[in-house]
């Protein structure tokens, strides 16, 4: 053995294999302690055994070589705790791979959707990722009752200073992430009662006003989905800082939208890669990162804003604490304030204006529909003194909010794969808690072993067609054929505890647009071939944790109603 292996060459592999353990063991986050383990044990060897400094480099090297191969033996190793998870070896390597995928092109979604007919319900896509497409596995794992808290990624580059936001709060980062986020929801959900969100239409009102006047003004063509951002940004603005934007009258003058959008694909990226994000903040030039900017913005913003104060209990109020009168109550700090600010601003903004934009885009593509949605907002508008805006009226047009789940189905906006049955794809739930887990939950560890069912048993017919009309509680009559609609598998705005907190607001905002935009205007797509239309408006859709899109060019009329 002495005639093969040295001894320096054995000490070196033990200690390789030494620091791997303590990294799997204690998953250390912090920068330092990665330097400390790199360097400590070829150093401790030229110490130890009198060798001269030259040969410390390539010590160094054999020792990261020696760690890199049993990272990578280990998790393509039956010792891996998510070894029966099935999926291709590049990924299940490291997480490296589906990260740069998700930043490249931002078709992750196309990617899912494949593995998922490959390999079935439950696919490992990284060294610690697992992606799910069936609904019962996503209400076992996100359901009130000890669901699962959101994995490490979420919390990331999270420091005493810079707590994390309302989302983060939930993660498995936490000790305890049901109460810490517990008590954070409690003051966001105060932002969103019925009373709240009546308040809310004094600046929304006025908001869709100015959107529909200013897209009716626009001469030719119109990047309707340009402008449906523009509305979502500003009706943010309205709802945590009092105004502060006006992008419907100066468009992207200060560079708020650009922000956002490069934004998106870093964090989407880090996500995978927690560990990278201090050490990108640290490195020179980090404070231009689009990390550094967005929450340089969001810092301003609440600068502003608690400089200004308020003329409305907007979702700000709430969020912040301005409704604790009890001063034994503890208020939220800054740094909290600062960063659910930032949540607002990002899963508020894009999310509704991306799923705006969709509907409208689904509609040209279904010209017979948008004629049925136009005839159902004529017939409900009709009349002396009828309120075309109020929002329990609008809530009970069903072909409007068919159009509208339908879209949602078909393109979830968040974090959710592109497959049209819209199964909860819920990346990234925590390795750790899931492998604890899952001996101890006959129902998600039944899942691996279960057969997949074929893809059509949950939205039946045309699962991949966009049809408002199997939300219809006559489909049957409308189209002449049962449809089978599978509605555990529809989550749009999540489940569980940390759901979506702004699902009415959403859904009150989307009515009220579409509804203006189609009853008031004739909308005709500037691309003349649908299916270059469709193929161009597909092509720029890009999943980085929300959904973003490229321009919907089209040409706006206005119409006078056919009643
Ligand atoms: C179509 C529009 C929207 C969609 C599809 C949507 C979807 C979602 C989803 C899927 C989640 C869970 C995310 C996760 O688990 O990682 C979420 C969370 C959240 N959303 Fe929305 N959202 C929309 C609009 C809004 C609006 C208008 C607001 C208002 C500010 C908002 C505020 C939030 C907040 C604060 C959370 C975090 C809740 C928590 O962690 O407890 N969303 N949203």
């Amino acid at each position: 053995m002495e005639r093969y292996l040295s001894q320096e060459s054995t000490l070196v592999v033990l200690g390789g294999l030494l620091t791997h353990f303590i990294f799997n063991a204690f998953e250390p986050h912090r920068p330092l302690v990665w330097v400390f383990l790199f360097l400590a044990p070829p150093l401790a060897l030229v110490w130890n055994l009198h060798l001269p400094y030259s040969s410390a480099p390539l010590l160094l090297l054999k020792h990261l070589a020696t760690l890199v191969a049993s990272v990578v033996v280990y998790r393509l190793s039956p010792l891996h705790p998510l070894a029966h998870v099935p999926g291709p070896l590049h990924l299940k390597v490291s997480n490296l791979v589906i990260a740069f995928i998700s930043i490249r092109g931002g078709k992750r979604y196309e990617l899912i959707a494949k593995l998922h007919k490959r390999y079935g319900k439950i696919v490992r896509i990284g060294s610690d990722q697992v992606s799910f497409a069936d609904a019962q596995a996503a209400k076992a794992c996100m359901s009130t009752k000890d669901g699962l808290p959101r994995a490490i990624g979420y919390a990331t580059a999270e420091t005493a200073e810079t707590p994390g936001s309302i989302m983060t709060s939930y993660a498995a980062f936490y000790p305890n992430p049901a109460k810490v986020h517990a008590e954070r929801r409690a003051r966001w959900a105060l932002g969103f009662t019925s009373k709240a969100m009546r308040e809310y239409d004094t600046f929304l009102l006025p908001r869709l006003e100015r959107l529909l006047r200013k897209v009716g003004e626009q001469q030719g063509a119109v990047d309707l989905g340009k402008w449906l951002s523009y509305f979502t940004f500003d009706f943010m603005g309205d709802l945590f800082f009092d105004g502060g934007f006006n992008m419907l009258n100066d468009q992207d003058a200060d560079g708020f939208w650009k922000i956002i959008e490069e934004f998106a694909p870093v964090i989407d990226f880090l996500y995978y890669l927690p560990w990278l994000t201090p050490i990108m903040m640290a490195l020179p030039g980090g404070d231009d990162a689009p990390i550094n900017k967005f929450v340089r913005f969001a810092v301003k913003c609440v600068n502003d804003r608690l400089a200004k104060g308020n003329t409305v209990k907007d979702v700000f109020h709430y969020v912040a604490g301005e409704h604790i009168e009890d001063e034994n109550k503890v208020k939220p700090s800054r740094a909290v304030i600062e960063s659910d600010v930032q949540t607002g601003i990002v899963g508020g903004a894009d999310t509704a204006a991306s799923a705006m934009a969709n509907t409208v885009f689904s509609l040209l593509m279904n010209p017979d529909k948008l004629k049925r949605l136009q005839h159902e907002l004529d017939t409900a508008f009709a009349g002396e003194g009828v309120d075309p805006n109020d929002s329990a009226r609008l809530a009970q047009l069903p072909y409007l909010d068919a159009c509208i789940n339908e879209t949602l189905r078909v393109f979830p906006q968040y974090r959710h794969e592109f497959l049209v049955e819209c199964l909860a794809v819920m990346v990234g739930y925590m390795l750790p808690e899931f492998h604890f887990q899952i001996p101890t939950r006959k129902d998600v560890h039944g899942l691996p072993t279960l057969r997949y069912p074929p893809r059509s048993s949950l939205f039946l017919p045309n699962p991949d067609s966009w049809l408002p009309e199997r939300w219809l509680a006559d489909a049957e009559r409308t189209m002449g054929q049962p449809f089978i609609m599978n509605l555990d598998a529809f989550m749009p705005f999540s489940i569980g505890p940390a759901n979506c907190v702004g699902r009415n607001l959403a859904m009150r905002e989307m009515r009220l647009v579409i509804a203006q935009l189609i009853y008031r205007y004739n909308v005709q797509p500037v691309e003349k071939d649908p299916e270059e239309f469709q193929r161009k408006w597909l092509a720029e859709l890009r999943d980085h944790h929300v959904l973003l899109k490229g321009p919907l060019n089209v040409v706006l009329t206005p119409r006078s109603p056919a009643l």
